[in-house]
């Protein structure tokens, strides 16, 4: 998270950290007791280390009293994601176990009607993700508000030219205020009106250049993947 602040520790009891082999990889928000929503991408730069998902954390590295790592039982990409595209970059992560709901864990709700949110929105997203251009990684979660921009002037030749689909949305970057997710802030919730209303891609995979909007995949149109998937697993 560019630009961005510490939040009160534990305000946002989805936030999720998909580790591998013990080291911070991407964002994910906890939607049900035992289901993790992130991002497809956050996978392409694996080595099939071990996977595990870190609940009630502010810190990555201090003690803390509802914090619990839980072991990964699946990984379900959408079938539609690529490393060659940013189409239909979502990831579901089951459980090894339900997690224990509390204070500091608990589940976002999903944005379910398909209707855009009006340029000019603020919403927040959060992460463990960069916070310099140079790769600069937090210990602790950083979240940031984010000004929606609307996918016509998002897909403007000197922004995404037309990369963005209407299962996409973008947040804008103003010139001096350089707030923008970045890289290990992939997975993570675009929370609007208090509900996910998208998640963050890697877009263009630079950060905090007013010329690359913020790229997210919007959650409406994936509701009923997310809900067969959830019903069919075990
Ligand atoms: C480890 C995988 C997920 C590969 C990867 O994501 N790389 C990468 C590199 C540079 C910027 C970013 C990135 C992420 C989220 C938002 C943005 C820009 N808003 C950039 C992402």
């Amino acid at each position: 998270i560019l630009g961005g602040r510490e939040p009160q520790p534990h305000t946002m009891p989805y936030m999720a950290s998909l580790q591998e082999d013990g080291k911070h990889i991407c964002g994910g928000f906890l939607i049900t007791a035992e289901w993790v929503l992130s991002a497809a991408h956050c996978l392409e730069d694996t080595i099939n280390g071990t996977f595990q998902v870190l609940l009630g954390a502010h810190s990555l590295t201090a003690h803390e009293p509802h914090k619990r790592l839980y072991g990964v039982r699946r990984l379900i990409p959408h079938p539609g994601s690529s490393t060659e595209t940013n189409a239909d970059d979502l990831l579901l992560i089951q459980l090894a176990e339900p997690a224990l709901l509390g204070t500091d864990v608990g589940t976002l709700a999903l944005q379910e009607e398909d209707q855009e949110v009006p340029a000019g929105t603020l919403c927040t997203a959060a992460g463990w993700g960069f916070t310099t251009n140079t790769g600069k990684r937090p210990d602790k979660l950083q979240s940031v508000e984010l000004s929606i921009m609307s996918r016509a002037t998002c897909n403007r030749r000197i922004h995404h030219d037309g990369e963005v689909t209407e299962n996409m949305m973008c947040t804008e970057i103003k010139k001096d205020s350089r707030k923008d997710t970045c890289k290990g802030d992939s997975g993570g919730p675009l929370v609007c009106h208090g509900v996910a209303a998208g998640v963050v891609a890697a877009g263009s995979r630079v950060c905090g250049n007013w010329k690359k909007p913020g790229i997210y995949t919007r959650i409406p149109p994936y509701i009923e993947w997310i809900r067969a998937v959830m019903a069919s697993a075990n």
